[in-house]
């Protein structure tokens, strides 16, 4: 499948986020172990050792020299002065705040992704959307979206600037939904449930609602406002959080995040 990108390497593979790509990448039968590259300072990829034949690279020259298609998985400070031998080579980037300018400063190449996933990817759980500039090719974009769609959902936007909010929203995995999830737990510990009673039964809520709005065409809204007008006791909390500032919290600890990512690079 991944004939389109040719030989795909990450840099910065052996990282949280690199190495749950490279699982998703190799468990959805996208690669197999032996198509990718790994470049790690340290030689060593402990997430990635039950899959032998991935090719762990330690000087950054011979990887990018090794690859067709590199995926920048550093953190975002790492890219500081970085410069990367990737002219005419497409590069994909998931890095936080890091740009597409930034990428062709980075890279000197001119078929640039930038795109945002999530450790997800390694359960081929997560969304990631992404945007192409102008220098990429059809096969490029085509290859694109089929590796990102071997890792979960993915969409490609216009947009840019979206990014930094898909990397706020969608990037981190529990993350925000995990918050939620403790607030009602610590609720829960409050009316007198035992902790570790309502560490089971949120867990469990989240785990069945996750699946149920996977699944179910209705749109989270609707099924708000299904329940307002079934006017039962659900109906009752809802109505109260609507009247609430809830909604307002939410999205400004959201943006509260946007606006980090833009300028953590
Ligand atoms: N961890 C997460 O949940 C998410 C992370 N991201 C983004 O993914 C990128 C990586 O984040 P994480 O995987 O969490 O970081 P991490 O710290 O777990 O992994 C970074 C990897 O890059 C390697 N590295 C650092 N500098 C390097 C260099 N100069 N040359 C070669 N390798 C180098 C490190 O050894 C490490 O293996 C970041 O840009 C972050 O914003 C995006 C969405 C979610
Ligand atoms: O929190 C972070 O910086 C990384 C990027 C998006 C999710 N996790």
């Amino acid at each position: 499948m991944q004939s389109e990108l040719g030989r795909i390497g990450l840099l910065g593979g052996t990282g949280m986020l690199g190495s749950a790509i490279a699982t998703g990448l190799i468990e959805s039968g996208f690669a197999a172990p032996g198509d990718l590259a790994i470049c790690s300072r340290s030689g060593r990829a402990e997430a990635l050792a039950c899959y032998p034949g991935l090719r762990i690279m330690t000087e950054t020259a011979r990887f990018c020299d090794s690859c067709d298609t590199v995926l920048l998985c550093l953190p975002p400070a790492a890219t500081a002065g970085l410069r990367l031998p990737l002219e005419n080579r497409l590069v994909l980037s998931v890095m936080a705040g890091v740009t597409l300018d930034g990428l062709s400063r980075i890279s000197g190449s001119a078929r640039l992704v930038r795109a945002m996933s999530s450790p997800a990817a390694a359960r081929r759980l997560a969304y990631t959307p992404w945007v192409a500039s102008p220098g990429t090719t059809e096969a490029d974009r085509r290859g694109t979206a089929q590796l990102f769609s071997a890792i979960g959902a993915t969409d490609r936007l216009e947009d840019e600037g979206l990014l930094d909010h898909f990397t706020a929203m969608t990037g981190p995995v529990p993350g925000f939904v995990a918050f939620f999830a403790d607030a009602m737990i610590r609720h829960a510990e409050a009316q007198g449930v035992p902790p570790q009673v309502a560490d089971r039964a949120i867990r469990q809520l989240f785990f069945a609602a996750g699946q149920m709005m996977a699944e179910d065409a209705t749109p989270p809204g609707g099924h708000v406002t299904q329940m307002i007008d079934y006017a039962g006791t659900t109906a009752a909390g809802l109505q109260a959080m609507q009247d609430g500032p809830i909604r307002e919290a939410v999205s400004e600890g959201l943006a509260a995040a946007a606006a980090r990512a833009r300028g953590i690079a």
